[in-house]
């Protein structure tokens, strides 16, 4: 069996950055980009006033002090001559501050008498004209490679982009396996059980950034397992649920490989999601999960995602690790990498009861996957440990 680490590169190893597309910026949240942006103008694109005042083109103004207002500049309208000295532009928020204006005297400093204002005492210190490119200068060049935030489409909204260039989302066909499976849509009979892994995996990819296409639930036969492979074409990413251990019904392995499946690798020294294989099917690359609720979901935590994030063009990187005291004694791990589900309270991580890879009911109140290396001795309570968060933080 291999490590964790080393499936995770020979998953790396058989994917790579999908291609790109335009798509209009409203739909680009949570995209990322395949080539950066440039601003063709300066945000803002002229000397803008910050406050509503006036425009005044002495910089240190005298309480007492008077000048004649001339005209306005509205947020949209310049006020199109050149200020002069004893001269004051009504100013709004937003709009240019005339030329030769030095700063902007808010309205709540002057006293205002017909076309004349008078400066207040003490006059707050201003100079409240925000410069031409504060925020960024024509040929600014914006393109994190992370997923677009919504302030990174404000951003690329007030460079004037309207439509961007991202990577493709991966498209991933989920096949589910086993006779005994319905769609919670379905009746079950009485030895069958609900399906839950192929909408959780899609809510896990969906929220990752991929799209997830749900093919019909595969019996434990290798010609219903063809006819799913041939469904899943198109897809960037196939991935299977179930069938994947020893049993006499575990289809998955036999069949891939009779169906042409070149095999990367089959079981990694884990717990749960043992009986992970991956390899490349009609020149696709195919996740064989383990079938237990809780297998198949922390193998799409802990493999499926990240490599879908570099399907998207965001690196290899294995799912993100944080630093917990934990808030109770453990005994020493065997050969396999547990990934143990836990919740985190104030003394730290507590590890639930009950670690059975069937309970998808303790997955669902996990806050973390507390990850304990393979042979890790004895830990105490308050000792720090490392996880993977579930909760999205
Ligand atoms: N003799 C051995 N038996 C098993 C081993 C082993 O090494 N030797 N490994 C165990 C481990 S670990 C796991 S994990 C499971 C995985 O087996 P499969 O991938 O073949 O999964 P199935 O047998 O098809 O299903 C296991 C379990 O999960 C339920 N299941 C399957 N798919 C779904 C789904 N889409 N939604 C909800 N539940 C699902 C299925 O009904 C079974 O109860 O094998 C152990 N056995
Ligand atoms: O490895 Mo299995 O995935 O423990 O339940």
């Amino acid at each position: 069996m291999i490590s964790v680490e080393e499936a995770l590169s020979h998953l790396f190893a058989l994917v790579r950055p999908l291609g790109a597309e335009a798509v209009p910026l409203r739909q680009a949240a949570g995209r990322v980009l395949a080539c950066a942006c440039t601003a063709t103008r300066a945000q803002p694109p002229f000397d803008a006033s910050a406050m509503d005042g006036y425009a005044i083109a002495d910089a240190d103004p005298l309480s007492g002090a008077q000048y004649r207002v001339v005209g306005e500049s509205a947020a949209g309208h310049a006020y199109r001559d050149n200020l002069r000295p004893g001269e004051a532009v009504r100013i709004l928020t937003g709009a240019p501050a005339p030329n030769g204006a030095k700063r902007i005297i808010i309205q709540e400093d002057v006293l205002r008498q017909g076309d004349r204002i008078t400066i207040g005492d003490d006059p707050d210190p201003g100079p409240y004209i925000r410069r031409k490119g504060a925020d960024f200068d024509a040929g600014f060049s914006f393109g994190p490679e992370r997923r677009l935030t919504p302030a990174d489409i404000a951003l690329l909204a007030a460079m004037g982009q309207s439509t961007v260039t991202v990577i493709r989302q991966p498209s991933v066909a989920i096949i589910s396996t086993g006779d005994e499976l319905v769609d919670p849509a379905d009746s079950p009979a009485a030895d069958q059980i609900y399906a839950c892994n192929h909408l959780g995996l899609a809510a896990m990819i969906e929220a990752a950034g991929g799209r997830a296409r749900i093919l019909p639930i595969a019996g434990d036969t290798e010609a219903s397992l063809s006819a799913a492979f041939d469904m899943a074409a198109g897809a960037d990413l196939i991935v299977t649920i179930g069938g994947a251990s020893v049993g006499d019904h575990d289809v998955v392995a036999t069949s891939a490989a009779r169906l042409g499946l070149n095999r990367s690798f089959y079981k990694v020294a884990m717990r749960p999601g043992k009986p992970l294989m991956a390899g490349r099917i009609a020149g696709t690359t195919m996740i064989g999960l383990p079938g237990n609720p809780v297998s198949s979901m922390v193998c799409g935590t802990v493999f499926l995602i990240p490599v879908l994030r570099k399907m998207m063009g965001l690196g290899e990187a294995p799912a993100p690790r944080k630093t917990s005291p934990l808030a109770a004694s453990l005994g020493a791990n065997g050969p396999r990498e547990h990934y143990m589900r836990a919740t985190l309270g104030p003394k730290g991580l507590l590890p639930a009861e009950s670690q059975d890879s069937a309970r998808i009911g303790l997955l669902a109140q996990a806050d973390a996957l507390m990850i304990r290396p393979p042979h890790d001795p004895d830990r105490q309570s308050g000792e720090v440990v490392e996880y993977i968060s579930l909760s999205g933080d």
